[in-house]
């Protein structure tokens, strides 16, 4: 393997430069398997793939010349997760235990790592217990909360600690949305008997954004299952998700109901103390040097989202080393606090981008946001949605109410409700959190 991949390097430093190897290939790893003839380029990001694809076909028909040689064919997939990871790390993660779905793995999230405070404590500890004492502790653990709040560095640290404890375990780590395509092909490739026995031989299970297979029936009726199987012979299953089981709409009951028979720990927004933790945490193992007033402006700012804490941090620390300077000071945090909020307000979403995030996130359609429907959960989304215009958007009033079909003073009443209610509901609060997150990633 580590043959074909040095020629590639080579290759294509004799034929386009050191510099294009530093950027595209450098970065990425390779994975070769055998049984479908084909050597995957993983790539740090999408901005990679789609040069390899269409911008420089050059680079692509060196490689396939190579791999030609070797009668392999060439993949491209995208894993942003491996930046930390050596090509030897990022195989031996594929290899271990002689499966290659553990390249989900990230070291970085660990027990060690993770930073507790009143809102995780809860989850931590199920986490910890069900790492010492697989299958017996919780099952199914069920992790749910807002978005960059440490579901999946929680499920990372299970995966980990159980793999250092027992190698001979198999363990898989997911993501609900890999779990769906991957059942998709299967039926595709008419190969739902090698799905079938693979999901089935799991030891500890662990997906990822379980919400995502609201809606999908026959994805949630192999996932019951695989659960079922699993679930009878001890073996251990931890799920996150953004809510809750009984929040999750068009899940089957019957999943409903299984999601719910071992424990369910919530996470909740850190508060202040532990911001200000999670980011000296965060300086320490990075060598960051800080002021202690720089990091806590960050964590006074950045509330809640942890991703977004660590993000700023991060900008401080570019600022600091643009200008050549050795210590993150307040000047910086606030530069790195500023290019955010200015971003944010350049980047107002329109209407239609809020009314989709609505949709997704309450899984309502579209048109029954624009829609006379008075369904409660109907009604409730579109005032979500008007609230989040009026808080969100330039739009006037009677121009949010044009967009719903309704007038001005249905978006008062809608904006005054969700504005009051927010502070005392916390579904209501989490809701629009997700919503926001929602986006800022699109
Ligand atoms: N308690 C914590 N201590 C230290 N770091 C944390 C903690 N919680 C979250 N983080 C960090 O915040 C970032 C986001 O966390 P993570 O990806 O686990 O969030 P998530 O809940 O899975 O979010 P999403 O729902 O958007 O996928 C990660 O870099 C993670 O390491």
């Amino acid at each position: 393997m580590n043959n074909i991949w040095q020629e590639i390097l080579d290759v294509v430093e004799e034929k386009m430069g050191k510099p294009t190897v530093e950027a595209f290939l450098k970065p990425s790893r390779a994975i070769i398997n055998k049984e479908d003839n084909k050597l995957t380029l993983i790539v740090p990001n999408e901005f990679i793939k789609t040069y390899i694809e269409q911008k420089s076909g050059k680079l692509k028909n060196i490689i396939e010349d190579i791999l030609e040689g070797e009668n392999l064919k060439l993949s491209l997939e995208v894993d942003e997760s491996i930046g930390n990871l050596s090509q030897e790390e990022y195989l031996e993660n594929n290899n271990k235990v002689e499966k290659n779905e553990q390249k989900g793995f990230l070291s970085k999230y660990t027990f060690e790592t993770f930073v507790v405070g009143p809102g995780n404590r809860m989850a931590h500890a199920a986490s910890l217990a069900v790492a010492d004492n697989p299958g017996k502790a919780y099952n199914p653990l069920f992790i749910y909360g807002g978005a960059g709040l440490g579901k999946t560095h929680l499920l990372q640290a299970i995966a980990t600690t159980i793999r250092s404890k027992k190698p001979n375990l198999y363990i898989l780590y997911i993501t609900s949305e890999k779990f769906t395509n991957e059942f998709i092909n299967a039926i595709k490739d008419d190969k739902i008997n090698s799905f079938q026995e693979h999901y089935r031989n799991i030891d500890i299970l662990l997906v990822d954004d379980i919400q995502f297979i609201a809606g999908k029936e026959r994805t949630q009726e192999e996932f019951f299952h695989t659960f079922n199987t699993l679930y009878e012979s001890g073996k251990q299953i931890v799920l996150s998700s953004d809510r809750p089981p009984k929040e999750i709409r068009t899940l089957e009951e019957r999943l409903r109901t299984r999601f719910e028979m071992g424990l369910i720990a919530d996470i909740q927004p850190p508060d202040l103390e532990t911001r200000i933790a999670i980011l000296q945490k965060k300086a320490e193992i990075e060598n960051i040097d800080i002021d202690p007033e720089a990091l806590v402006l960050i964590a006074e700012k950045v509330a809640s989202n942890i991703r977004e804490l660590e993000g700023v941090l991060t900008k401080s620390m570019a600022l600091c080393s643009i200008n050549q300077e050795s210590r993150i000071t307040i000047k910086h945090a606030q530069e790195a606090l500023k290019n955010i909020e200015d971003n944010k307000l350049n980047n107002l979403p329109t209407m239609d981008e809020i009314a989709i995030a609505v949709s997704k996130v309450m899984q309502i359609k579209l048109e029954d946001l624009k829609s006379r429907g008075r369904k409660s959960h109907q009604a409730n989304a579109r005032q979500i949605a008007m609230y989040l215009c009026r808080e969100m958007t330039k739009n006037s009033l009677p121009q949010i109410g044009e967009y719903f079909g309704r007038d001005h003073s249905t978006v008062i009443h809608a904006y005054e409700r969700i504005k009051e209610d927010i502070n005392k509901d916390q579904t209501l609060k989490r809701i629009i959190e997700q919503i926001r997150s929602f986006l800022k990633s699109v």
